[in-house]
């Protein structure tokens, strides 16, 4: 059988370049995946690691045997890479990046580069470079794409076959809502990660707070672990709508602030962050068949995973997804997915026969 593309290029072979590769070679999806990146040692790695079948430390001839070209680098290089790439590239070529922000980097790719749409799986991680890509961060992954009314009918169809065929779940949205969404959900919980880091660092009891910080400080700042340039260039890169989100948060702020003196209140606005928190999908993967979960409490010691899979295991009840959801000195929580209500009632009771808590 002849894979879905024939030659296809990575452009910037980093955590999201790598794990795009990597799914196309798991799932045969390219005659050949090339690629191209400015730092040498990130295409030795891919070459060692298997990520890619050819490397090339400058862009050549070759850019034009390619069918397909996925644009990976951070943000602010995206549309110079557009650029150089637009004059080597086969008019018959299919293009996309897999950028955080849309709209300037859109209009500018879509105007240079032939069959061009813009995407954004909505999953990553805080780790930066191919050493630490898999393909299965884009399985089951929403991507979005923004179409325009400049894209062609061949691009839209090819780029979305691209992203069924790696497993994600393409959702259409214009580049200018994208970027005020993602602002939000994305952009603005990254400064906030950096903001409080900041605040530690600043503070003349440096050492005794990050001594002190427990799972709730980790949990809020994970996101500031990731890649600096990446989001840097992120950031700056949608600075309007992040901007008005960043006002938006100012106001909400202050009125928690005065809701300070208001403790009933305070109360209510604290119940409301649990309900929009608690319903939150389970790793976000909203179009996966519905899932029913259970929280369990386990003690931090080794092996609690595995005697908990075991005892579900051995009860024939089959673990769908797993989560951790906090890790504390004492005990910790894991949310488990099961793919039914009667699976999980079934697990509650294994479970609570193992001697675990289910709160
Ligand atoms: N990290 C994440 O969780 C997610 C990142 N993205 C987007 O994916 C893109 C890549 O991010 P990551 O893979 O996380 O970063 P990364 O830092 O892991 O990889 C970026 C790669 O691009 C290379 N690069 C930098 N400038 C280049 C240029 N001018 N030409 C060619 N290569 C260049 C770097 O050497 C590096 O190998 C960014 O546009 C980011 O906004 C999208 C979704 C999630
Ligand atoms: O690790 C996480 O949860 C992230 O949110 C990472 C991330 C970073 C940039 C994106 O454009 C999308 C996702």
């Amino acid at each position: 059988m002849r894979p879905l593309f024939g030659k296809v290029g990575i452009f910037g072979v980093g955590l999201l370049g790598g794990s795009v590769a990597l799914g196309l070679k798991e799932r045969f999806l390219a005659e050949e995946v090339h690629a191209y990146d400015q730092d040498p040692e990130a295409l030795e790695k891919a070459l060692f690691l298997g990520v890619a079948d050819r490397v090339h430390p400058t862009l050549g001839p070759w850019v034009g045997e390619l069918q397909l070209g996925i644009l990976a680098a951070p943000v602010g290089a995206l549309v110079e890479l557009g650029k150089a790439l637009a004059p080597l590239a086969n008019p018959e070529s299919l293009w996309t990046d897999v950028g955080s922000v849309k709209g300037r980097v859109v209009a500018a790719l879509e105007a240079t580069l032939p069959h061009f749409l813009g995407g954004h799986p909505m999953a990553g991680s805080e780790r930066a470079g191919v050493e630490n890509a898999h393909a299965g961060l884009l399985q089951n992954a929403i991507w979005v794409l923004t179409p325009t009314e400049r894209t062609s009918p061949k691009a839209q169809e090819g780029i979305r076959r691209l992203v069924e065929a790696l497993g994600g779940y393409p959702l259409e949205i214009s580049p200018g809502l994208h970027d005020q969404l993602v602002a939000r959900i994305s952009h603005l919980p990254y400064l906030l990660a950096v903001a409080l880091n900041r605040l530690v660092a600043r503070s003349p009891h440096r050492d005794l707070l990050m001594f002190l910080a427990a799972g709730g400080f980790r949990d809020l700042t994970r996101v500031a672990s990731g890649s600096p340039r990446m989001s840097r260039d992120m950031v700056v890169e949608n600075k309007e709508a992040l901007k008005e989100a960043i006002e938006e948060l100012r106001a909400v702020l202050l009125e928690l602030e005065d809701l300070l003196e208001e403790p009933e209140a305070l109360l209510q606005a604290a119940e409301a962050a649990k309900r929009t928190r608690d319903s939150l999908p389970i790793v976000r993967r909203s179009l996966l068949p519905e899932m029913h979960d259970l929280v369990v409490q386990v003690p931090d010691r080794p092996g609690e995973i595995a005697r908990i899979a075991t005892a579900l295991g051995e009860a024939g009840v089959n673990i769908k997804d797993i989560e951790v959801l906090t890790i504390r000195e004492e005990a910790g929580a894991i949310r488990l997915g099961f793919a039914s209500r009667e699976e999980r009632e079934r697990a509650r009771e294994v479970l609570a026969q193992a001697g675990y808590r289910l709160p």
